[in-house]
């Protein structure tokens, strides 16, 4: 099963590789402006799901929230320890 961790390793493979067909790249160069309203977009379908949904619709909601997440941080350079460091 995959991790936060781990998908994070992914993700940071991808932004250096840059595959065809990754929509993490089309994220990336899309921009901080354009991620950061996914991340908006998707944390209300979190909240929506969590209140309205399944349990196992707002587990999808907040998987793909924190996937968003973490296209921001590599977005603007910042690593799971510069995040950590303040869990
Ligand atoms: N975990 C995710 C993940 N979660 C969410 N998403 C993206 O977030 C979108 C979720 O959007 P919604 O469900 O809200 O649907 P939507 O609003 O119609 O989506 P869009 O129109 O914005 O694409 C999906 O369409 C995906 O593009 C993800 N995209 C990729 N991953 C994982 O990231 C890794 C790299 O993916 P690629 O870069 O695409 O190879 C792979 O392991 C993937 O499984």
């Amino acid at each position: 099963m995959k991790t936060f961790d781990s998908l994070f390793a992914e993700l940071s493979e991808k932004a250096v590789t840059r595959p065809a067909g990754s929509g993490t790249v089309a994220e990336l160069d899309a921009g901080v402006h354009a991620i950061g309203k996914k991340i908006v977009e998707e944390a209300a379908e979190v909240w929506m799901a969590a209140e309205h949904e399944t349990d196992a619709a707002a587990a999808e909601e907040i998987s793909q929230l924190l996937y968003h997440l973490q296209v921001l941080m590599l977005a603007k350079g910042l690593t799971l320890e510069d995040v950590y460091a303040h869990l």
